[in-house]
């Protein structure tokens, strides 16, 4: 494989989208000036389709939104000075939201890379106005995006005692998500996912690489794939937390999750109302809560302890699946284990876990990390610095946990350095109402949080 020569590359270009209602198989191609083309394929269930109408319609303006999208994996392995949309020119709402999604979903791929892409990503832009979608009478079936971890469970679990009616939905192959859906009991739908491999090959001849926002991604085939079923909500479990960066010296924030954030989905959730369909909702049911309030209700679940994990090395499309469902070394390992800790008896987190992560004194740097505590949050998937010390905090109070060695330590060394809210607890259980939940559903499911 010759070495990829990134700075010979003038144009990353959005060829073309298609859709076969008959097989459910999308295309989404993409080329680097003339090239050669990339093609991502997916494979939406349920297939035929009997499109007609509105509905047809608004599932091509859905797919052109994916298509666009979807972009960002195969642009990041050059970032090139120009950006070339195919066919009708885009909006300027539509050109200002990809904008959006690129430069700050690329935030951390930037950082990483030394790349400086701040005003430097700009889609072309027609003259067109902005179209206006109709409602397509669309019903209340709610698509809950399932990701195999804790949150998406909360929600299903708290949707299913309010009464939502819910598709449980993925993207990919993972095992661990379909043993989760399947836990579940509730009605399934996969999408597959095929990136090009033109990609990888780009990737082992030296291509740009690194952390796209996924979410965003997820978020537009599930809209889709709403669409195809006539179902009128597309449900997330981001919470409060994945809207706040890591702070970087000299830089400034970062965020490592920009696409799980309120910024996005407000975003996006008004994209889709303006631009595919009137009445077609996006939003996060956990938005409210913080990554605590989430950990203290899942911890009154039961039932996935042995089939639920966190840990990213699970989610790989390349490679090996892990042989532990926690590796324990990671950022998400840690922060799951010590945002449980304080809600859930011992034995209970550490045979999730298949040992106790707090009494392991090598972690240290990790679990400081998480604390902010001489060290940036890390770029992961994890609560605020002071949703750690808080549960940090309660553990140095707790008999079953003050004697374990990095709760020892958080006691001995960190807390002292600590005012008292810098590690309370009681404000991060209250909810806040920076959210997208619609009215009725937001009362009943604040009382079910108690919140
Ligand atoms: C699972 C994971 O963390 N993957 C990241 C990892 O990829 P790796 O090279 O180790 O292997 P694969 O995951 O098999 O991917 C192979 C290459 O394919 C490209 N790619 C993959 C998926 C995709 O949607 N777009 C892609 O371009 C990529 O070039 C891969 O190298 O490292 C990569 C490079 O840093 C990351 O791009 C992979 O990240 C995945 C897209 C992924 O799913 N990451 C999630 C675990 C993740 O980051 N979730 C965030 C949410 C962020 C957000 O804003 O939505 C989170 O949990 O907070
Ligand atoms: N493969 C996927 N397909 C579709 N949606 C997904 C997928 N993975 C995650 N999501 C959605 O994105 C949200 C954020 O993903 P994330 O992995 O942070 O959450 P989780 O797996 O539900 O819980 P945890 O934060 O404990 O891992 C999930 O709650 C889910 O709604």
């Amino acid at each position: 494989m010759t070495e990829f020569d990134r700075g010979a590359i003038r144009a990353f270009r959005f060829l073309d989208c298609r859709f076969d209602a008959a097989t459910g198989e999308a295309c989404l191609d993409y080329a680097f000036d003339g090239g050669p083309v990339m093609t991502e394929t997916l494979r939406f269930p349920g297939a035929p389709f009997a499109l007609e109408g509105e509905r047809a319609a608004a599932v091509r303006r859905a797919l052109r939104l994916l298509h666009l999208i979807a972009g960002v994996s195969y642009y990041k392995a050059a970032v090139p000075p120009e950006i070339v949309v195919e066919g009708e020119p885009l909006d300027a709402g539509t050109a200002d939201l990809l904008t959006d999604v690129y430069e700050n979903g690329l935030g951390e791929f930037a950082y990483r890379n030394g790349l400086s892409l701040r005003g430097k990503i700009r889609f072309p832009r027609g003259e067109a106005a902005a179209p206006v979608a109709p409602a397509l009478g669309l019903s209340g079936q709610a698509i809950v995006a399932i990701g195999g971890g804790k949150d998406s469970l909360v929600s299903i679990e708290s949707l299913r005692e309010l009464g939502v009616p819910q598709t449980v939905a993925w993207v990919g192959a993972s095992p661990l998500i379909a043993a989760c859906a399947q836990r579940t009991g509730l009605p399934p739908l996969n999408v597959q996912r095929a990136l090009s491999p033109r990609l990888f090959e780009l990737n082992k001849a030296g291509a740009l690489n690194g952390h796209i926002p996924v979410t965003a991604v997820n978020s537009a085939i599930l809209a889709v794939a709403a669409l195809l079923r006539g179902a009128g909500q597309v449900v997330f479990s981001n919470e409060r937390s994945a809207s706040y960066g890591s702070l970087i010296p000299g830089t400034g924030e970062v965020n490592h999750q920009w696409s799980k954030s309120w910024a996005f989905e407000r975003a996006f959730a008004a994209h889709l109302r303006s631009h595919v369909a009137a009445d077609l909702r996006y939003y996060s049911l956990l938005r409210p809560f913080s990554e605590l309030a989430v950990a203290r209700r899942f911890a009154r679940l039961d039932g996935y302890d042995q089939h639920f994990s966190s840990c990213n090395r699970n989610f790989h499309i390349l490679g090996e699946r892990p042989a532990q469902r926690w590796c324990g070394a990671c950022p998400k390992c840690q922060f799951v284990f010590l945002a449980l800790a304080p809600f859930m008896p011992k034995p209970r987190l550490v045979a999730i876990f298949g040992r106790n992560l707090l009494d392991e004194p090598e972690l240290a740097p990790g679990f400081d990390a998480l604390m902010e505590y001489r060290d940036h949050k890390p770029f992961e998937c994890v609560g605020e610095g002071r949703e750690s010390r808080a549960a940090m905090d309660l553990l140095a109070d707790s008999p079953a946990w003050r004697e374990d060695a990095l709760v020892r330590r958080y006691a001995r060394e960190i807390r002292p350095q600590l005012a008292e809210d810098e590690r309370a607890l009681a404000p991060l259980l209250e909810a806040s109402d920076d959210h997208g939940i619609p009215d009725g559903l937001w009362e009943r499911l604040r009382a079910h949080f108690g919140a």
